[in-house]
């Protein structure tokens, strides 16, 4: 999770949406009722056919190095931006746990959630995260989220002591998540045609968040979202749908909000912004460079004064202008040719409220260190393919992205180069 921001949010009065459930159970408060535009459809029975179904892709095959599974998932990140992933080695009684211990967390009474509550603007802990302003639409969501890694986005304040064994449970869960993390993201490499450890050596030490997300029943799910449509702000995003829950993402596709029947034990990965954006090797490129003119000039200076000198203005008057207008050119080309960006796209979503029935997901969100700089890898640059996005740390797009309200795909405009073709 980003740095907290310091600045005081007005957000109004926010309604728990369990509380309201129990107390007035027909009543949908105006704030949580967005603007006819805004309204959900609905998931229809019968569900849709099944070319419209999220790709599922088979963890045991790709630890064999299936090549046809890598290949498989190549498709699937290119062309949806999601999978569901089977057979994926995280123990099922873990999920049932987590599941579990989720569930009770929920069914606290408020007062003992609300000692751990999420600060106006804030994304960790008990309450609505994404609320910047006191007349921003609501979701018919509660949320308790934690930092998890590096140990600097912890707040050890927002752990909480019930239900038991609920921090032990959490810290075995995300260890198991980031291994799935690791090895899918080796995987997409592979299918990019990278080499299998480009991600892991680049993301730097890897952040690492927990969301889970409590959806009651609502009398007017046609009325209200669940959450707000957003694509993630980070690598790669695995959420466990509970068991028993109805259905209630939904994902952009062709132009419609599909909704996405949950597989029993499956994980749904979705691809976020950065990996939309991808590292920037271009960065790292620029490295060797800088030692071996730094070795150079060393080397010079360490020579005798005559040749010193000579070694000295050649050095000056040609080499370095030289090779900054070839750094320079480098820098051009990457930005001014048509380059291959945003062949994996991260993938707008949002998730709807049920009439009957609760719904809880379990988010992890893996993103690189806040230190790293990203924009697009040279290897996907090319004439046909411009490049979209500039250089930009990490970091500050955590910032961005965790102090703006969600907003579609429209957060990731901060990275955005705005062309004439760029939508
Ligand atoms: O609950 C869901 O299905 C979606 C959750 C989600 O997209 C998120 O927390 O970012
Ligand atoms: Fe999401």
């Amino acid at each position: 999770m980003a740095p907290v921001p310091n600045s005081p949010v007005k957000v109004g009065h926010i309604d728990d949406v369990q509380e309201l459930r129990k107390t007035k159970p027909r009543t949908v408060p105006q704030r949580f009722v967005r603007d006819v535009t805004e309204r959900p459809t609905l998931p229809t029975t019968p569900l849709p056919p099944p070319d419209t179904h999220m790709p599922i892709i088979d963890f045991s095959k790709l630890t064999k190095g299936n090549k046809d599974e890598i290949f498989n998932l190549a498709t699937a990140c290119e062309e949806w931006g999601f999978f569901q992933v089977i057979n994926h080695e995280i123990d099922l009684n873990l999920l049932e746990r987590i599941e579990n211990l989720s569930r009770e967390f929920f069914m606290l009474p408020l007062e003992e959630k609300q000692k751990y509550p999420m600060a106006p603007g804030t994304v960790q802990g008990y309450g609505q995260a994404f609320v910047f302003s006191e007349d921003q639409k609501l979701d018919w969501c509660n949320m308790f989220a934690l930092g998890l890694e590096p140990q600097y986005v912890r707040n050890p304040n927002l752990w909480p002591t019930r239900p038991e064994r609920f921090s032990e449970t959490v810290e075995e869960y995300s260890r198991e998540i980031r291994k799935l993390c690791y090895n899918l993201l080796k995987d997409i490499a592979l299918g990019l045609d990278l080499k299998g450890d480009v991600f892991e050596k680049m993301f730097g030490v890897s952040v690492q968040a927990i969301r889970m997300n409590y959806y009651p029943p609502c009398s007017r799910p046609d009325l209200v979202l669940g959450l707000s449509p957003h694509s993630d702000g980070s690598a790669l995003t695995v959420l466990q749908q509970a068991k028993g829950g109805p259905v209630g993402l939904q994902i952009f596709k062709n132009n419609t909000w599909l909704p996405i029947q949950p597989i029993p034990n499956a994980l749904v990965i979705n691809i976020g912004d950065t990996i939309e954006v991808r590292p920037l090797l271009h960065f790292f490129f620029s490295f060797p460079f800088m030692f071996s003119l730094q070795d150079l000039l060393s080397y010079t200076v360490g020579s005798s004064s005559s040749s010193f000198k000579v070694s000295f203005f050649f050095f000056h008057s040609f080499v370095i202008p030289f090779l900054a207008v070839l750094y320079a050119r480098f820098d051009l080309f990457c930005m001014m040719q048509v380059l291959t960006n945003g062949k994996y796209r991260s993938v707008e979503h949002r998730a709807v409220a049920h009439e009957e029935k609760d719904r809880l997901s379990i988010v992890t969100f893996f993103a690189p260190s806040y230190e790293v700089e990203l924009g697009p890898m040279p290897e996907f640059v090319d004439e046909k393919h411009p490049c979209m996005y500039r250089r930009y740390n990490h970091g500050e797009y955590s910032k961005h992205y965790v102090t703006n309200k969600l907003q579609g795909k429209k957060t990731l405009d901060f990275a955005k180069i705005q062309t004439k073709n760029t939508n």
